[in-house]
Protein backbone atom coordinates (compact mmCIF):
# COMPACT_ATOMS: atom_id res chain seq x y z
CA UNK A 1 0.00 0.00 0.00
CA UNK A 2 1.56 3.63 -1.06
CA UNK A 3 0.76 6.79 -2.69
CA UNK A 4 4.24 7.31 -5.32
CA UNK A 5 4.30 11.33 -6.56
CA UNK A 6 6.45 10.72 -9.08
CA UNK A 7 7.41 14.75 -10.66
CA UNK A 8 4.76 16.27 -10.03
CA UNK A 9 4.71 20.09 -11.17
CA UNK A 10 1.25 22.27 -10.52
CA UNK A 11 1.66 25.95 -11.91
CA UNK A 12 -1.10 28.41 -11.88
CA UNK A 13 -2.87 30.26 -14.85
CA UNK A 14 -2.84 33.82 -14.76
CA UNK A 15 -6.08 34.50 -14.26
CA UNK A 16 -6.36 31.84 -11.29
CA UNK A 17 -3.01 33.58 -9.64
CA UNK A 18 -5.19 37.10 -9.64
CA UNK A 19 -6.15 37.98 -5.98
CA UNK A 20 -4.16 35.74 -4.27
CA UNK A 21 -1.92 39.07 -3.19
CA UNK A 22 1.75 38.50 -1.75
CA UNK A 23 2.04 34.65 -3.22
CA UNK A 24 0.87 35.80 -6.74
CA UNK A 25 2.71 33.81 -9.35
CA UNK A 26 4.32 31.12 -7.33
CA UNK A 27 4.33 27.44 -8.19
CA UNK A 28 2.00 25.14 -6.67
CA UNK A 29 4.01 22.29 -7.27
CA UNK A 30 7.27 21.64 -8.38
CA UNK A 31 8.69 18.10 -9.61
CA UNK A 32 7.42 16.89 -6.19
CA UNK A 33 8.65 13.22 -5.75
CA UNK A 34 7.80 11.21 -2.69
CA UNK A 35 6.48 8.13 -1.59
CA UNK A 36 3.84 8.45 1.06
CA UNK A 37 3.50 4.79 3.06
CA UNK A 38 1.14 3.23 5.62
CA UNK A 39 0.60 5.03 9.00
CA UNK A 40 -0.08 8.65 9.60
CA UNK A 41 2.11 11.62 7.98
CA UNK A 42 2.12 15.00 8.76
CA UNK A 43 2.62 17.75 5.99
CA UNK A 44 4.39 20.74 7.35
CA UNK A 45 6.17 23.79 5.59
CA UNK A 46 5.56 27.53 5.11
CA UNK A 47 2.87 29.46 3.80
CA UNK A 48 2.62 28.78 0.48
CA UNK A 49 5.00 26.10 0.54
CA UNK A 50 2.46 23.47 -1.93
CA UNK A 51 1.02 21.65 1.08
CA UNK A 52 -2.77 22.07 0.20
CA UNK A 53 -1.61 21.72 -3.59
CA UNK A 54 -0.09 18.28 -2.96
CA UNK A 55 -3.33 17.55 -1.18
CA UNK A 56 -5.84 18.40 -3.76
CA UNK A 57 -3.54 16.64 -5.96
CA UNK A 58 -3.75 13.33 -4.44
CA UNK A 59 -7.32 13.80 -3.55
CA UNK A 60 -7.42 13.91 -7.54
CA UNK A 61 -9.10 17.00 -6.95
CA UNK A 62 -7.15 18.71 -9.11
CA UNK A 63 -5.08 17.52 -12.46
CA UNK A 64 -1.39 17.95 -12.46
CA UNK A 65 -0.20 19.64 -15.05
CA UNK A 66 2.87 17.24 -15.30
CA UNK A 67 4.05 13.62 -13.52
CA UNK A 68 1.87 11.55 -11.93
CA UNK A 69 0.62 10.19 -8.86
CA UNK A 70 0.30 6.15 -8.47
CA UNK A 71 -1.98 4.77 -5.65
CA UNK A 72 -1.55 1.45 -4.59
CA UNK A 73 -4.34 -0.47 -2.62
CA UNK A 74 -3.90 -2.95 0.34
CA UNK A 75 -6.80 -5.10 -2.32
CA UNK A 76 -3.45 -4.59 -4.83
CA UNK A 77 -6.17 -2.27 -7.03
CA UNK A 78 -4.09 0.63 -7.99
CA UNK A 79 -4.85 3.93 -10.30
CA UNK A 80 -2.84 6.48 -11.57
CA UNK A 81 -3.85 10.32 -11.70
CA UNK A 82 -1.77 12.28 -14.50
CA UNK A 83 -3.14 15.01 -16.93
CA UNK A 84 -3.18 12.29 -19.69
CA UNK A 85 -5.35 10.20 -17.40
CA UNK A 86 -7.92 13.61 -16.89
CA UNK A 87 -7.69 14.45 -20.60
CA UNK A 88 -8.83 11.35 -21.74
CA UNK A 89 -11.88 12.27 -19.83
CA UNK A 90 -13.07 8.92 -18.12
CA UNK A 91 -14.24 10.26 -15.28
CA UNK A 92 -15.98 6.80 -14.02
CA UNK A 93 -12.26 5.49 -12.73
CA UNK A 94 -11.37 9.74 -11.27
CA UNK A 95 -14.72 8.63 -9.66
CA UNK A 96 -13.92 5.34 -8.44
CA UNK A 97 -10.37 6.78 -6.84
CA UNK A 98 -11.94 9.74 -5.49
CA UNK A 99 -14.66 7.18 -3.77
CA UNK A 100 -11.79 5.05 -2.15
CA UNK A 101 -9.92 8.47 -0.43
CA UNK A 102 -11.64 10.34 2.32
CA UNK A 103 -10.69 14.30 1.87
CA UNK A 104 -10.94 17.57 4.26
CA UNK A 105 -9.82 20.33 2.04
CA UNK A 106 -8.69 23.35 3.39
CA UNK A 107 -12.37 24.92 2.94
CA UNK A 108 -14.11 22.16 4.63
CA UNK A 109 -16.54 21.88 1.94
CA UNK A 110 -16.48 19.39 -1.25
CA UNK A 111 -19.97 19.69 -1.87
CA UNK A 112 -22.95 22.56 -2.45
CA UNK A 113 -23.21 24.88 1.22
CA UNK A 114 -27.16 25.23 0.45
CA UNK A 115 -27.85 21.73 2.14
CA UNK A 116 -29.00 20.84 5.26
CA UNK A 117 -26.34 18.58 7.04
CA UNK A 118 -28.06 15.24 7.11
CA UNK A 119 -28.95 15.11 3.52
CA UNK A 120 -25.58 16.18 2.68
CA UNK A 121 -23.96 13.35 4.63
CA UNK A 122 -26.78 11.00 2.83
CA UNK A 123 -26.17 12.03 -0.92
CA UNK A 124 -22.38 11.34 0.02
CA UNK A 125 -23.33 7.79 1.37
CA UNK A 126 -25.54 7.20 -1.96
CA UNK A 127 -22.06 8.62 -3.65
CA UNK A 128 -20.01 5.98 -1.82
CA UNK A 129 -22.66 2.99 -2.75
CA UNK A 130 -22.37 1.83 0.90
CA UNK A 131 -24.41 -1.12 1.94
CA UNK A 132 -26.86 1.02 4.59
CA UNK A 133 -26.24 4.44 3.71
CA UNK A 134 -28.90 5.75 6.01
CA UNK A 135 -27.62 3.53 9.06
CA UNK A 136 -24.00 4.87 8.58
CA UNK A 137 -25.18 8.65 8.44
CA UNK A 138 -27.20 7.86 11.67
CA UNK A 139 -23.76 6.26 13.00
CA UNK A 140 -21.60 9.49 11.89
CA UNK A 141 -23.42 12.19 12.86
CA UNK A 142 -23.80 10.33 16.70
CA UNK A 143 -20.11 9.71 16.64
CA UNK A 144 -19.20 13.03 15.73
CA UNK A 145 -21.88 14.75 17.98
CA UNK A 146 -23.82 16.43 15.26
CA UNK A 147 -27.60 15.35 16.24
CA UNK A 148 -28.06 18.66 17.53
CA UNK A 149 -27.25 20.55 13.83
CA UNK A 150 -28.15 17.48 11.87
CA UNK A 151 -31.33 19.75 10.12
CA UNK A 152 -29.45 22.48 10.00
CA UNK A 153 -28.57 24.34 6.34
CA UNK A 154 -24.38 23.91 5.82
CA UNK A 155 -24.12 27.13 5.18
CA UNK A 156 -25.36 28.27 8.43
CA UNK A 157 -23.68 26.06 10.55
CA UNK A 158 -21.09 27.32 13.35
CA UNK A 159 -17.41 26.88 12.22
CA UNK A 160 -16.77 24.28 14.47
CA UNK A 161 -19.61 22.28 13.25
CA UNK A 162 -18.87 22.38 10.11
CA UNK A 163 -15.30 21.14 10.75
CA UNK A 164 -16.60 18.48 12.60
CA UNK A 165 -19.26 17.53 9.66
CA UNK A 166 -16.14 17.66 7.43
CA UNK A 167 -14.17 14.90 9.13
CA UNK A 168 -17.28 13.01 9.61
CA UNK A 169 -17.85 13.30 6.17
CA UNK A 170 -14.98 12.16 5.02
CA UNK A 171 -14.85 9.04 6.81
CA UNK A 172 -18.18 7.98 5.83
CA UNK A 173 -17.11 5.61 2.99
CA UNK A 174 -13.95 4.26 5.49
CA UNK A 175 -11.44 4.97 3.71
CA UNK A 176 -8.32 3.72 3.34
CA UNK A 177 -6.86 6.76 2.54
CA UNK A 178 -7.42 9.85 4.47
CA UNK A 179 -6.26 13.32 3.28
CA UNK A 180 -6.96 16.47 5.87
CA UNK A 181 -5.67 19.78 5.07
CA UNK A 182 -5.73 21.76 8.49
CA UNK A 183 -8.13 19.50 9.61
CA UNK A 184 -7.75 20.83 13.44
CA UNK A 185 -8.51 24.72 12.27
CA UNK A 186 -11.54 25.19 13.30
CA UNK A 187 -12.46 22.44 15.55
CA UNK A 188 -13.45 23.12 19.58
CA UNK A 189 -12.38 20.91 22.60
CA UNK A 190 -14.74 17.81 22.23
CA UNK A 191 -13.94 17.61 17.73
CA UNK A 192 -10.16 17.76 18.51
CA UNK A 193 -10.68 15.05 20.70
CA UNK A 194 -13.06 12.86 18.44
CA UNK A 195 -10.05 13.69 16.00
CA UNK A 196 -7.27 12.60 17.84
CA UNK A 197 -9.04 9.34 19.02
CA UNK A 198 -9.68 8.74 15.42
CA UNK A 199 -6.11 9.89 13.98
CA UNK A 200 -4.84 6.97 16.64
CA UNK A 201 -7.22 4.24 15.47
CA UNK A 202 -5.68 4.74 11.88
CA UNK A 203 -2.39 4.20 12.60
CA UNK A 204 -2.94 0.49 12.16
CA UNK A 205 -5.27 1.28 8.78
CA UNK A 206 -4.39 2.99 5.99
CA UNK A 207 -2.49 5.99 4.56
CA UNK A 208 -3.64 9.39 6.74
CA UNK A 209 -1.90 12.59 5.32
CA UNK A 210 -2.35 15.59 7.31
CA UNK A 211 -1.29 19.15 6.30
CA UNK A 212 -0.34 20.99 9.63
CA UNK A 213 0.96 24.57 11.48
CA UNK A 214 0.55 22.76 14.61
CA UNK A 215 3.94 21.46 15.57
CA UNK A 216 2.64 19.85 18.35
CA UNK A 217 0.02 17.72 16.68
CA UNK A 218 2.67 16.69 14.16
CA UNK A 219 4.09 15.17 17.22
CA UNK A 220 1.20 12.38 17.04
CA UNK A 221 2.79 11.62 13.20
CA UNK A 222 4.69 8.22 11.77
CA UNK A 223 6.58 10.13 9.11
CA UNK A 224 7.21 13.92 8.28
CA UNK A 225 7.12 15.48 4.84
CA UNK A 226 8.63 19.01 4.98
CA UNK A 227 7.75 21.61 1.80
CA UNK A 228 9.75 24.33 0.75
CA UNK A 229 8.46 26.25 -2.57
CA UNK A 230 6.50 23.54 -4.22
CA UNK A 231 9.31 20.57 -3.35
CA UNK A 232 9.66 17.66 -1.14
CA UNK A 233 12.62 18.91 1.27
CA UNK A 234 12.92 16.57 3.42
CA UNK A 235 10.29 13.02 4.17
CA UNK A 236 11.21 10.02 6.24
CA UNK A 237 9.73 8.80 9.98
CA UNK A 238 9.57 11.51 12.49
CA UNK A 239 11.50 9.75 15.19
CA UNK A 240 14.71 9.29 13.08
CA UNK A 241 14.46 12.86 11.43
CA UNK A 242 14.00 14.43 14.77
CA UNK A 243 16.71 12.53 16.51
CA UNK A 244 19.04 14.76 15.57
CA UNK A 245 17.83 18.17 17.79
CA UNK A 246 18.55 18.24 21.40
CA UNK A 247 14.76 17.50 22.63
CA UNK A 248 13.68 15.48 20.03
CA UNK A 249 11.05 17.31 19.18
CA UNK A 250 8.89 17.89 15.80
CA UNK A 251 9.24 21.92 16.62
CA UNK A 252 12.86 22.14 17.23
CA UNK A 253 13.68 20.33 14.27
CA UNK A 254 11.05 22.32 12.02
CA UNK A 255 12.99 25.38 13.22
CA UNK A 256 16.58 24.28 12.40
CA UNK A 257 15.25 22.96 8.74
CA UNK A 258 14.35 26.57 8.11
CA UNK A 259 17.40 27.97 9.61
CA UNK A 260 18.88 25.83 7.68
CA UNK A 261 16.65 26.39 4.41
CA UNK A 262 17.15 30.30 5.32
CA UNK A 263 21.31 30.36 5.13
CA UNK A 264 21.49 27.78 2.19
CA UNK A 265 18.90 30.44 -0.04
CA UNK A 266 21.18 34.00 1.18
N1 LIG B 1 -6.38 27.99 -6.85
C1 LIG B 1 -5.26 28.68 -6.92
N2 LIG B 1 -5.13 29.71 -7.76
C2 LIG B 1 -4.00 30.42 -7.87
N3 LIG B 1 -2.88 30.18 -7.17
C3 LIG B 1 -2.93 29.17 -6.29
C4 LIG B 1 -4.12 28.37 -6.11
N4 LIG B 1 -3.85 27.42 -5.17
C5 LIG B 1 -2.59 27.65 -4.77
N5 LIG B 1 -2.03 28.68 -5.44
C6 LIG B 1 -0.65 29.19 -5.28
O1 LIG B 1 0.19 28.06 -5.14
C7 LIG B 1 1.15 28.27 -4.12
C8 LIG B 1 1.01 27.17 -3.08
O2 LIG B 1 -0.23 27.35 -2.41
P1 LIG B 1 -0.76 26.31 -1.34
O3 LIG B 1 -2.08 26.80 -0.87
O4 LIG B 1 -0.68 24.94 -1.89
O5 LIG B 1 0.33 26.47 -0.16
P2 LIG B 1 0.22 26.04 1.36
O6 LIG B 1 1.57 25.54 1.74
O7 LIG B 1 -0.94 25.13 1.58
O8 LIG B 1 -0.05 27.43 2.06
P3 LIG B 1 -0.73 27.78 3.48
O9 LIG B 1 0.12 27.14 4.53
O10 LIG B 1 -0.67 29.27 3.52
O11 LIG B 1 -2.12 27.24 3.43
C9 LIG B 1 0.89 29.66 -3.57
O12 LIG B 1 1.81 30.54 -4.17
C10 LIG B 1 -0.51 30.00 -4.01
O13 LIG B 1 -0.62 31.37 -4.26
Amino acid sequence: MYIECSHVSKRFTDSEKRGWGLFQGQAGLLDFTATLKGGVTAVLGPPSSGKSTLLQIIAAFSVPDDGRVTYQFADHCSYVWSRRIADMGDMSTVELLQQRIGYVPSNKLLHPDDMVLEDALLNLSYYHRLAQPKRRVVEMITRWGLAAYRKGMLVELPEYILSRYAIAASLLGDPEFWLLDDPTRGLDELGYNLFLHELQQRREKGITIFVTHDLELAELADHLLLMESGFCRRIGERRWMTSGVPDGSVASWYQLMQRFFLSSNS
